[in-house]
C-alpha cells in the first residue's frame, strides 16, 4: 500500500543504494614469543573489542603486502616472515545491521625484537599491547573470537 508521504519513483529520482557487499580484511597475528599483538577497536565494526592489526585489502595487493603495510601504518612495527594462515567467512549482526567479513589471517614476526608498537591511528584503536596466547583479553573481535574458539593456533609448530 502506498501511503500519502511515500516518495514515488520518478525518472530523475536518486538511484537506490547498492546492496551490501562482503568486506575483505586482513588480520595479522604479530607473534613475539608466546604473545600476540592486540588493540581495542575504537571503530565499528567491533567497537570496544580486541582485534589484530589489519585492514582492507587494497586493489592489486597480495595478502602479505597488505599485512606488512597495515601493521606498519597502525603500529610502526616492521615485520618479516609474513605467512598466510587461514581465511574465515563471518556473517553476524551488529547494532541491527548485518556485517559480512571475509578475513585473511596472516602471521608475522618482528624484524627487530626490541621495537615497540606505537598507536599511530588513535582514532581507530586505544593502543597496542602484547597478550599471552593463553590469557587473551575479552571481548575479542568476532572473527578472532570465532577462530580462537575453533581451537586455531597461529604459532608455528616446532
Ligand atoms: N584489523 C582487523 N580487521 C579485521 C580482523 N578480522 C576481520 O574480519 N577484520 C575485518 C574488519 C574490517 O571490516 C576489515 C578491515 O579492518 P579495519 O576495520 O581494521 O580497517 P582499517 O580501517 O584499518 O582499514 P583501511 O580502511 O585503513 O584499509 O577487516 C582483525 O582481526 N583485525
Ligand atoms: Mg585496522
Amino acid at each position: 500500500m502506498i501511503m500519502e508521504n511515500d516518495a514515488l519513483p520518478t525518472s530523475n529520482s536518486v538511484p537506490p543504494p547498492p546492496p551490501p557487499m562482503p568486506v575483505v580484511g586482513v588480520g595479522v597475528f604479530v607473534l613475539k614469543g608466546d604473545r600476540v599483538l592486540l588493540g581495542r577497536r575504537r571503530v565499528s565494526v567491533g567497537y570496544n573489542t580486541f582485534a589484530l592489526p589489519g585492514g582492507h585489502l587494497e586493489f592489486g595487493e597480495s595478502f602479505e603486502e597488505c599485512a606488512a603495510r597495515e601493521v606498519k601504518e597502525e603500529t610502526g612495527l616492521d615485520v618479516r616472515k609474513t605467512e598466510y594462515l587461514t581465511v574465515t567467512n563471518n556473517v553476524f549482526s551488529e547494532r541491527a545491521k548485518l556485517v559480512h567479513l571475509v578475513c585473511i589471517f596472516i602471521r608475522a614476526v618482528l624484524v627487530d625484537d626490541n621495537q615497540q608498537p606505537q598507536n599511530l591511528e588513535p582514532e581507530k584503536c586505544d593502543g597496542w599491547d602484547w597478550y599471552d596466547w593463553n590469557h587473551l583479553p575479552k571481548p575479542l573481535f568476532e572473527p578472532v573470537e570465532v577462530l580462537v574458539r575453533s581451537g586455531f593456533n597461529p604459532f608455528p609448530v616446532n
